[in-house]
């Protein structure tokens, strides 16, 4: 097999560099333009010190056609740049449609990861494990959100357990079906917000085979911590320090995050 997204964010720093891009933050009269040079220089100058880059594709989206066709080049220029790639797209569907979605990212991306939502249950999930391990990449199920109102549903009781925690004890389960190559993670990730720590800790234990994507660093408030198969995710703070594009601060907040990161 090529490239392998488990053994390579493994044996990387647990930063990720989320990219969430909005034009309108980026000067001059061709902001698209400015925002994507800002991107590729960014990714270059960071590289050696992150474990991924996470694309949300919201904000690609929400560009139309010429979001779709940035994020292409994007993920392209990550990918030789040496960055493994996260696909933030929460997919979640029926199982025929999330097919669809698996091929159009996991399948056209080899080495890449995407993250999912459980919602529709595990034979929604089936095909997006089937892709990462047909394309050495990996699946992040959203477990315990970043974002106040996870309480909602999450925190619910389910059997005398919050309904996070037994989402975990299915996510445990898939990750033993899907080993990867680099022991003892799973191609079955998780992704935990920084800024439940409890949860956080509960949830490591809980889920020893899987990575876990944490985001919440810098604008959620969350406060780094070093931990085994955390990959700690920040986008605001990171690709726009202090609101606006800017490489040297940018080098600045990531050194300082690794050095939270490394204990
Ligand atoms: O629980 C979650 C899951 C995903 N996200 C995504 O991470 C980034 C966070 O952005 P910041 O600017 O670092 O706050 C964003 O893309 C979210 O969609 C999350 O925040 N929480």
């Amino acid at each position: 097999m090529g490239l392998d997204f488990v053994s390579e964010v493994a044996a990387r720093p647990p930063l990720v560099l989320g990219v969430d891009p909005r034009p309108a933050w980026h000067p001059g009269p061709e902001p698209l333009e400015h925002l994507e040079r800002y991107a590729l220089e960014l990714m270059e100058t960071l590289a050696d010190g992150l474990a991924a880059v996470k694309f949300q594709y919201a904000f690609f989206e929400a560009l139309g056609g010429a979001g779709w066709a940035l994020l292409e080049r994007l993920v392209a220029a990550a990918r030789v740049l040496g960055l493994p790639v996260i696909h933030d797209a929460k997919r979640g569907d029926i199982g025929s449609t999330a097919e669809a979605y698996a091929r159009a990212t996991l399948a056209r991306w080899p080495g890449s990861a995407l993250t999912v939502n459980p919602y529709l249950g595990g034979d929604a999930l089936e095909p997006f494990f089937e892709a990462a391990a047909a394309s050495g990449g990996a699946v992040f199920v959203l477990v315990k959100t970043s974002n106040p109102g996870s309480a909602d549903f999450q925190d619910l009781d389910a059997g005398g357990r919050p309904l996070y925690l037994r989402v975990a004890e299915r996510v445990a389960a898939w990750a033993e079906a899907w080993p990867a190559e680099a022991e003892p993670w799973s191609r079955v990730g998780a992704v935990v917000g920084g800024t439940h720590p409890e949860a956080l800790e509960l949830l490591r234990a809980a889920l020893p085979r899987s990575l876990f994507l944490v985001p919440g660093l810098g604008a959620q408030g969350a406060e780094p911590r070093p931990g085994a198969g955390l990959l700690w995710s920040a986008s605001r703070s990171l690709f726009y320090p202090g609101g606006r594009p800017d490489l040297a601060a940018a080098r600045r907040q990531a050194e300082a995050y690794r050095r939270a990161l490394a204990g």
